[in-house]
C-alpha cells in the first residue's frame, strides 16, 4: 500500500546532473512513487548561485546554507552532487548525524575518504550509495557489491572517464585538435569542474580506486593509484597506433595478484588492437571488463558522463534508499573486507611501444637490441624506417613483450643514454592483447 506521506529529498548541488535530477525527479514523480511506495518531495535544494534561473525548480526551495538543509531534521535522504572534497564531506557526515542517508555521485571524494563515510553511514545506520559516482548511466558498483559478492573478481578493466574518450576518439576519427575536442566535452557536461582532473588521470584513478576496493574487498585510495592522463598524447601516438592496428585509450586496469595477496591499479593512457571492444567505444561511453573465477568476463557498456545518465544513476540509487527507508532498514552497505597491500607500477606487467629517433647506420640496432637485453626485455617487433630528410636519421619502432614495467622504463632510461639514440618520440603501453 503505498504511504501518503512524502519522503523528504535535499538535494546539494544543482549544476550538470542535480538539475536533470530535480527534473526527473519532477517529471517522473508518480512512477517513482510507485516504485518506492511512497511520494517523494523535494524539500530543498542547496546552490552556491542562489540568483541563478533553474529551471522548474520553485525558487523558495533554493538556499546557500546547506548545512543548515541537512540539519533540518526532516529529510530522509540527501543527494551529493556538489563534488569535490569539502563541504561535501562535511555535508554527507553531518546528513548521516541528522537521520538522512546520502546519495552521491562524488568519486572525488569516496576515493580519497571512503573508509571514514562508510564508517559513519554503519555507525548512523544510514545508507550511502554512489552508483553514478563510477562510469556515469552504467551499473557496476551495485553488480559488484552485490551480484558479484558471491563470485572472486580477478581484474577489472576498461574505459571510465568519458571526456578523455571523447576527446581521443575525435582526435582519432575526425583529426580534431586536442583543444578543440576539450571544449566541446565541457560544452557538453561531460568534463568535471576543473577538467584537470579528467585529462590528468585524476577522475579515472578515482574511479579505479572504487572499483578495485569493491571488486577485492579491500580498500585502494586514489593516492595508490598509478596515474597518468593524455596530456601527453600526441597526433603522432595516434598515427602510430593506427599503423599497427591499434587505437589509443585511456584505461583503468584494477588487478588482484595471482596469489590473493596484493592488488594493483592504474590508469594511463593504451594502445589496443583494433579488434578489441573497447576499441569501439565510441564519444563519451564507458565500457569495462570484469573477470571473475565463475562467472568469466563481463562487459558493461553505456554512457559514462552527462547530466541525463549520471541523473538516471541518482535516481536508481534514491528509489533503493527510499525503499530501505519505509523498511526501516539499510542495505548491504560495505562487506567485510580484508586490507590488501597495492604494489607499485613497478611490478606490474605490460608491453611497451617505443619510437626512437635513432642514427641511421650500421651497428645501431644491434645497440638498442642490446640494452633490451640488458634489461630482461624481449623485443615482439622492430620496424625502422629511413627518413627522407637526408639527415642520416631514421625512426625506430620496438614493440616489447610483456615484462615487468621497472625493467621496461629501465630500458627507456637506458636507451636515452645511448649517442645513436637522439630521442625517444613516444613511450605508449599495449594492452588488450
Ligand atoms: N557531469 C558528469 O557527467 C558527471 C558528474 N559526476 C559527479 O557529480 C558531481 C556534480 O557534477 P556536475 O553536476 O557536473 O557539477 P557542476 O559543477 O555542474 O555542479 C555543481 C553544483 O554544486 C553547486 N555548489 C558548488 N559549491 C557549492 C556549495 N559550497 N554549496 C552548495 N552548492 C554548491 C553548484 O552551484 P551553482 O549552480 O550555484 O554553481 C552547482 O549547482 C561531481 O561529484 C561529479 O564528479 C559524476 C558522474 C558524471
Ligand atoms: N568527468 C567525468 C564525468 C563522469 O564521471 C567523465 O568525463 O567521465
Amino acid at each position: 500500500m503505498m504511504r501518503t506521506r512524502p519522503l523528504k529529498v535535499a538535494l546539494l548541488g544543482c549544476g550538470v546532473v542535480g538539475s536533470e535530477v530535480a527534473r526527473i525527479m519532477t517529471t517522473h514523480a508518480d512512477d517513482l512513487a510507485a516504485r518506492i511506495g511512497a511520494p517523494i518531495e523535494l524539500a530543498g535544494v542547496a546552490v552556491r548561485r542562489p540568483s541563478k534561473a533553474r529551471e522548474g525548480i520553485d525558487p523558495a526551495l533554493i538556499t546557500t546554507d546547506a548545512t543548515a538543509l541537512v540539519k533540518r531534521g526532516d529529510i530522509d535522504v540527501v543527494i551529493e552532487v556538489i563534488g569535490g572534497i569539502e563541504p561535501a564531506r562535511a555535508l554527507i557526515m553531518t546528513a548521516f548525524e541528522h537521520g538522512a542517508s546520502v546519495v552521491s555521485a562524488n568519486k572525488a571524494l569516496l576515493a580519497e575518504d571512503g573508509a571514514a563515510l562508510h564508517a559513519a553511514a554503519e555507525q548512523y545506520g544510514r545508507d550511502l550509495y554512489y552508483e553514478a559516482a563510477v562510469a556515469g548511466a552504467i551499473p557496476l558498483v551495485r553488480p559488484l557489491r552485490e551480484s558479484l559478492v558471491g563470485d572472486k573478481v580477478n581484474r577489472v578493466l576498461g574505459i571510465v572517464n568519458g571526456t578523455t574518450n571523447f576527446i581521443l576518439d575525435k582526435m582519432d576519427t575526425s583529426g580534431a585538435g586536442y583543444s578543440e575536442a576539450l571544449d566541446e566535452a565541457t560544452a557538453l557536461g561531460y568534463a568535471e569542474a576543473d577538467p584537470t582532473a579528467d585529462v590528468e588521470g585524476f577522475d579515472a584513478a578515482a574511479k579505479a580506486a572504487i572499483l578495485a576496493g569493491i571488486a577485492f574487498h579491500t580498500r585502494v585510495r586514489i593516492g595508490e593509484v598509478h596515474r597518468e592522463g593524455i596530456t601527453e598524447v600526441t597526433a603522432a601516438d595516434i598515427a602510430s597506433a593506427r599503423r599497427m592496428g591499434c587505437t589509443v585509450k585511456l584505461l583503468a586496469i584494477c588487478e588482484r595478484a595471482a596469489d590473493g595477496r596484493s592488488v594493483t591499479a592504474r590508469v594511463h593512457p593504451a594502445m589496443i588492437p583494433l579488434s578489441h571492444p573497447l576499441a569501439s567505444v565510441r564519444e563519451a561511453y564507458n565500457a569495462v571488463f570484469v573477470e571473475a573465477d565463475a562467472a568469466g568476463q563481463l562487459m558493461f557498456y553505456g554512457p559514462g558522463a552527462g547530466g541525463s545518465p549520471t541523473a538516471s544513476a541518482v535516481l536508481g540509487d534514491l528509489v533503493a534508499v527510499c525503499r530501505n527507508k519505509l523498511n526501516e532498514a539499510t542495505g548491504p552497505g560495505e562487506s567485510a573486507y580484508t586490507r590488501l597491500p597495492v604494489s607499485p607500477m613497478g611490478e606490474v606487467v605490460t608491453r611497451y611501444h617505443i619510437s626512437l629517433d635513432v642514427a641511421d647506420k650500421p651497428g645501431v640496432l644491434a645497440q638498442v637490441a642490446t640494452v633490451f637485453a640488458e634489461q630482461g626485455v624481449s623485443i615482439d617487433t622492430v620496424r625502422q624506417q629511413g627518413r627522407q630528410d637526408g639527415g642520416g636519421e631514421a625512426s625506430l619502432v620496438v614493440v616489447t613483450h610483456r615484462a615487468p614495467d621497472a625493467a621496461l622504463s629501465a630500458t627507456v632510461e637506458a636507451l636515452r643514454k645511448l649517442d645513436t639514440v637522439h630521442g625517444v618520440a613516444s613511450i605508449m603501453r599495449v594492452e588488450g592483447e
